[in-house]
């Protein structure tokens, strides 16, 4: 994307490093994360007015170590390094790292010990959030130390002269309540931005480039009723006018209504051409008699994809496919130190798209964060109710329902889940919660109503609060409404007897049970 200013943020593959992204643009000013050995023309491309360099769990001094690319070295530019990235600056400008019997990992208040436009309009002392295991033992030659911490000489530093500053703590994450006003003063104090960004900025630019990308022929987009898909169509639309078509799947994984309020939605606010696929005996046989998560995602993943070929094939062989990737997704997959994690489950549209498949993807959102994308469906005029809709994952109830899938036990999960959002909304926590939904689980108990005896099935509650779905913790739900929640689903759905609430994190769990 071109920017007139933007800052870049080389990863070094912290598990911050894409909230440095997120503060620096919160802030107002466009950043990317480019890997840390990126040449220096990708990164030039983006007009930067500074380089942050992010955390990283190697330690600077062993082989092999992820280093300081030769253009950072001889550029102009301001550079704030954050923990290893600080650590970096040292070890290549003659400053000495060590591994440090006082390893500093949480909370830890800092003194503020020499004035620095980097430091500006904080208190002297303040608390902040460290993690790390190696030090700053000498600081190279005209740098001085702005703070320190108990454990750290050097918490803050900074070669004035050449705009060079380093960190040891971690202004982006919330746990240091003064790193926004850090960010804010490296960005606007010594790399003079204008701040001028906002996401709203980007969609004159993001339908641009659709028309470029789809100069001619028939598109389609794979409409969910989830707000990703449905801003990539609006820019979709306004890009290519008529030439769009959005293909919504009735799966038979969707929750109570939704089929129906989806289209009837659609229908009401845009002007748009939607076609409704029932597929759902289609896919109900495909995972007949499947119990693995995995094996559900991927025949879940490939019926979506033969579906939307099929479908393009109706449309004078419409050639591209128009998708709601994020820029968390991209990442995800691209960034260095991360293609190397385990996977943990297959997300239907990410990494699981069939080799031969042959339509075009265009991805207009995949440099956005999901707050962004809801402020630029604001913008296009999408409705509240919808921009703030929780996401629902593609693989729906499927994953939601452990154990084989059967039409009546979709039906069961549907009603507990229908009356759980119900109740929810009704006290006015939809909002207050990012996710929330039923599970059912492959577990029957006894139980006692109206005096005989039940072995039925038990419904699992999970609700969670998270800024980015990466890590999560479960809602601290009042008790009368999961006390509400919990009598409603044993009187009203038949065949369960049992109501659970998940009070697990992410880590270790994932927000999805399977
Ligand atoms: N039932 C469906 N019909 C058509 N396309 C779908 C369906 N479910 C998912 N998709 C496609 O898969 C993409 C990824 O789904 P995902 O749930 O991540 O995004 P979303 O549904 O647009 O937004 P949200 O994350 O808020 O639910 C969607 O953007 C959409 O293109
Ligand atoms: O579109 C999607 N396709 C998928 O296959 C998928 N799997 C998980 N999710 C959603 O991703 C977020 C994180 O979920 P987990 O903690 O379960 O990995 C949560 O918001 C999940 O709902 C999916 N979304
Ligand atoms: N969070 C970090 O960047 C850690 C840097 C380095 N691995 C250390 O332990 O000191
Ligand atoms: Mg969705």
């Amino acid at each position: 994307m071109t920017q007139n200013e933007a800052i870049v943020v080389l990863d070094y593959g912290s598990q911050y490093s894409q909230l440095i992204v997120r503060r620096v643009r919160e802030a107002g000013v466009y950043s990317e994360l480019v890997r840390f050995d990126a040449d220096e023309s990708t990164v030039a491309a983006l007009n930067p007015k500074g380089i942050i360099l992010s955390g990283g769990p190697n330690s600077v001094y062993a082989e092999g170590a992820p280093q300081l690319p030769a253009w950072v070295l001889a550029s102009n530019l301001p550079v704030l390094g954050i923990c290893y990235g600080l650590q970096l600056q040292a070890h290549h400008l003659g400053g000495k790292v060590e591994p440090s019997n006082d390893r500093e990992f949480g909370h830890a208040v800092i003194t503020i010990t020499a004035e620095s436009p980097l430091l500006a309009d904080i208190p002297t002392e303040h608390s902040v959030w460290m993690s790390h295991g190696d030090r700053l033992e000498t600081l190279p030659a005209g740098w001085h130390p702005i703070a320190v911490s108990p454990n750290s000489p050097y918490a803050a530093a900074a070669d004035e002269a050449r705009r060079w500053y380093g960190l040891q703590f971690h202004p982006e994450v919330v746990h240091s309540p003064y790193g926004k006003q850090v960010l804010h003063n490296f960005l606007y104090r010594i790399c003079k931005c204008a701040g001028s960004w906002q996401p709203s900025h980007f969609i004159q630019e993001a339908v641009e480039r659709i028309q470029q990308q789809a100069p001619s022929g028939q598109v389609i987009c794979a409409l969910s009723g989830g707000v990703d898909s449905a801003v990539a169509a609006l820019l979709a639309h306004q890009a290519i006018g008529e030439r769009l078509t959005c293909i919504f799947v009735d799966n038979g994984l969707l929750r109570r209504g939704e089929a129906e309020q989806v289209s009837r939605t659609f229908r009401d606010h845009f002007q748009i051409e939607l076609i409704t696929v029932d597929a759902a005996e289609e896919f109900l046989a495909a995972l007949a008699g499947v119990t693995d998560p995995e094996q559900k995602r991927k025949i879940i993943g490939e019926k979506f994809i033969r579906i939307f070929e099929r479908e393009a094939r109706n449309l004078d062989d419409a050639a591209y496919l128009v998708q709601g990737t994020l820029y968390p997704d991209v990442i995800e997959s691209t960034a260095p130190d991360r293609n190397v994690a385990v996977k943990i489950k297959t997300h239907h549209n990410v990494g699981g798209l069939p080799d031969d498949m042959k339509l075009k993807v265009i991805e207009p959102l995949r440099m956005l964060f999901k707050d962004e994308v809801r402020a630029a469906g604001l913008a296009l005029g999408l409705p509240e109710d919808w921009v703030w809709r929780h996401p629902f994952p593609g693989p729906g109830l499927a994953v939601r329902l452990l154990g084989a899938i059967s039409f009546d036990r979709l039906e069961t999960l549907r009603h507990a889940d229908a009356i759980f959002l119900e109740e929810l909304r009704a006290a006015g926590l939809y909002r207050a919660t990012q996710q929330a939904f039923a599970v059912l689980l492959p577990v029957q108990s006894v139980g006692v109503m109206g005096d005989y005896r039940t072995y039925a099935d038990t419904i699992a509650i999970r609700a969670v609060s998270t800024e980015d779905f990466m890590t999560a913790d479960w809602a601290r739900l009042p008790y009368e409404l999961l006390a509400k929640v919990s009598s409603r689903i044993v009187n009203e759905v038949t065949g369960v007897n049992r109501v659970v609430y998940d009070i697990s994190s992410k880590p270790p769990a994932t927000i999805e049970w399977e």
